[in-house]
């Protein structure tokens, strides 16, 4: 099957602005209704001085690295990811494709030692770097679910319902591994390597070449993960420096995300839009491969207990003013809606009382 992972740009206008940035250690108030203000508004931020050490960020990375630097068939043992494991240029189960490979994993430490044993060599230092980092993330994601409950005065002490959710024994949360390939393949020019490297000649040979290639995608977005909301509760991103993510704040508009390795980007995931009523947006975003650097992002999915009962907040339906706009349901009624859509489907319009459709019109 030959699916096209590249689109032209002409009918999309992108937009430089610059996203808001949070800094948590400022005022807690502050910090609670700028995170309000950012979800209403684009349902997507960054935040810096967020207290994830550095030694456990890098060393969810060098494993990343580590893994998707084995050849395609040690790589394949992972997969295929049915929904967890390694996946190749494949997303989901009905046919979304891009530029990207990936190790999707469940956030549950049993799974992930089991997991681990097909993707590492040394599994214990996989597991154990993959553990340290989700409990940090986890430990973020709920304590930005508490400054938003507290923003938008839901009740909050000692923890938000939305917090309760992932810290759940039972939540149902992802942490996903991606890596964007480069644009150029090892076109290393370093002088170590053009000594060291046997196919130098090869390499300076295609220079040319190579050139008018990437000349020639200038005019074309190579696709490394097609548009989509996620649909959990909240996404805590961390990517290495190079770019791609870019966010649609409305249709046809794309926000490009500048990438920092020393920040988070979070964003709303559709069950947080449906219990605040609509009044934080799962923001549509995807991720582009045009750098000739490699992208590696990590993202981690906080998600609910499958049986979990999802609903507005009572708090913030106001009949006649702020109609209920979403019907309950179960993460798992949620999921498999999710599961049996395309990527760039809005799932959330299945869950949407007439209240809804009557405001879309
Ligand atoms: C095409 C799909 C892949 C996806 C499941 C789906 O059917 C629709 C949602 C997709 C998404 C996007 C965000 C996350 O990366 C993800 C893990 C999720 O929960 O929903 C993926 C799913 C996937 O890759 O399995
Ligand atoms: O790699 C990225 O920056 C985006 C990935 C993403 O949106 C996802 O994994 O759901
Ligand atoms: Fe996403």
């Amino acid at each position: 099957m030959v699916v096209a992972t590249q689109v032209p740009i002409p009918s999309e206008k992108i937009k430089e602005i610059e996203l808001p940035i949070i800094d948590l250690t400022i005022e807690r108030s502050k910090v609670s209704n700028l995170i309000v203000k950012a979800c209403e508004e684009f349902g997507f931020f960054k935040v810096i001085n967020h207290g994830v050490p550095e030694f456990v960020i890098n060393r969810m990375e060098g494993e990343s690295w580590g893994f998707f630097e084995k050849p395609g068939s040690e790589k394949q043992r992972a997969g295929p990811a049915n929904p967890y494991g390694y996946g190749s240029k494949t997303i989901g189960f009905n046919g979304d494709i891009g530029e990207v490979e990936y190790l999707l994993l469940s956030t549950n430490s049993q799974s992930i030692s089991q997991r681990s044993k097909t993707i590492s060599t040394d599994p214990i230092k996989f597991s154990s770097a993959v553990s340290s980092y989700i409990e940090e993330v986890r430990g973020l994601a709920c304590e930005i679910l508490d400054l938003m409950a507290e923003g938008m005065g839901v009740p909050h002490t000692p923890s938000s319902v939305f917090s309760k959710l992932i810290r759940d024994v039972d939540n149902d949360s992802l942490i996903r591994l991606n890596h964007y390939p480069p644009l150029i393949k090892d076109r290393d020019t370093s002088p170590s390597s053009f000594h060291h490297n046997p196919n130098h000649h090869l390499h300076h040979h295609h220079h040319h070449h190579h050139h008018n290639h990437n000349h020639d995608h200038n005019k074309m977005n190579r696709i490394g993960f097609g548009e989509h909301t996620d649909p959990q509760i909240l996404t805590i991103l961390r990517s290495n420096d190079v770019g791609g993510l870019q966010i649609s704040p409305e249709d046809g508009v794309w926000v490009p995300v500048s990438p920092d390795p020393n920040a988070f980007c979070v964003n709303v995931g559709d069950v947080l839009q449906a219990m605040t009523n609509g009044r934080f947006v799962s923001v549509r975003h995807r991720a582009l491969a045009n750098s000739n650097k490699p992208r590696m992002s990590i993202a981690y999915f906080g998600a609910p207990p499958l049986h979990a009962r999802i609903s507005p907040l009572p708090e913030l339906v106001i009949p006649g003013f702020r109609p209920t706009l979403y019907r309950p349901f179960t993460w798992a009624e949620y999921k498999t809606a999710a599961y049996s859509l395309r990527l760039s489907d809005s799932r959330l319009d299945l869950f949407g009382t007439q209240e809804l459709l009557d405001d879309n019109a």
